[in-house]
């Protein structure tokens, strides 16, 4: 396992309140990684500065073997890097199929016509029928992707950030809104994504976050307040008393 990000003495104000305090946070690959804490912890703050939407005030984010600082960088340019995102809400295209869905996010050699041909490459094919597998789609290919569950839009989402073969996927809350069986499959998916590149999920589910059965992050007040098993950071009593013993954990 090498180091692949490396956030380090990170902070950022938003109209004097401290959300983001001298954090530092490394992620390495492969690695699966969940981050906990209290509403207003900083933990979609975390995602929006990995990802270039907000900067920084202070503090470094470096990226990959040569420590490449990822904050002159655009959003874009951080995506091009190997980044990929999964927001809360599924957004795929609901008039397409499942299929057709993960064609269009199939990774594409560069190139301005590669992307209308790519599709119908056997490569293209053979690696659709891969991520279908890998998110537990293959039965649903030819679905329009506005009649699956929502579980399954969820999958399917992360099937199409798969297909651009991110290095690092930061997931936020994936299973909320999920049923239980769902969950389950979700951890699944995730685990086995996190095998061969990094997956930070941001989470409030503890049960879910057991299951993922990895290193935890607590944050509280844009800072790292524990880390390590989820055994351990919960038995913390500091973790305990800002967040375990409160209410909206
Ligand atoms: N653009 C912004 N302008 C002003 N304040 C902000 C902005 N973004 C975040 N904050 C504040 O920073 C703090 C951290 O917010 P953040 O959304 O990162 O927390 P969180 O841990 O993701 O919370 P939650 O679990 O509720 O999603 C909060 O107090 C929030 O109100």
């Amino acid at each position: 396992m090498t180091s692949l990000l490396e956030v380090s003495g990170v902070s950022k104000t938003f109209d004097g309140f401290r959300a983001i305090n001298d954090l530092s946070i490394q992620i390495s690959e492969p690695e699966l990684r969940a981050i906990i804490g209290p509403n207003g912890a900083g933990k979609t703050t975390f995602m929006d500065i990995v990802t270039g939407k907000t900067r920084p005030d202070e503090g470094r984010v470096l990226w990959g073997e040569k420590n490449e600082s990822l904050l002159g960088l655009s959003e874009a340019e951080i995506a091009n890097r190997g980044i990929g995102r999964k927001f809360q809400k599924p957004t795929v295209f609901e008039d397409q199929t499942v299929r057709q869905n993960l064609a269009m996010a199939l990774k594409n050699p560069r190139g301005p016509f590669a992307v209308l041909f790519h599709r119908k490459t056997p490569q293209g094919a053979q690696r659709i029928e891969e991520i279908a597998a890998e998110i537990g789609l293959t039965d649903q290919l030819t679905r329009t992707s506005g009649e699956l569950s929502h579980g399954q839009k969820q999958w399917l989402e992360i099937g199409m950030l798969l297909a651009q073969d991110p290095r690092l996927l930061l997931v936020d809350e994936p299973a909320a809104g999920m049923t239980a069986e769902e969950r389950e499959k979700t951890t699944d998916i995730l685990r086995r994504a996190a095998q061969t590149r990094a997956v930070v999920v941001v989470e409030h589910d503890m049960e879910f976050v057991r299951r993922l059965d990895c290193k935890v992050t607590v944050l509280h007040e844009g800072h790292v307040l524990a880390e390590g098993p989820l055994d351990h950071v919960t038995s913390d009593p500091t973790v305990i008393d800002v967040y375990l013993g409160r209410s909206d954990a």
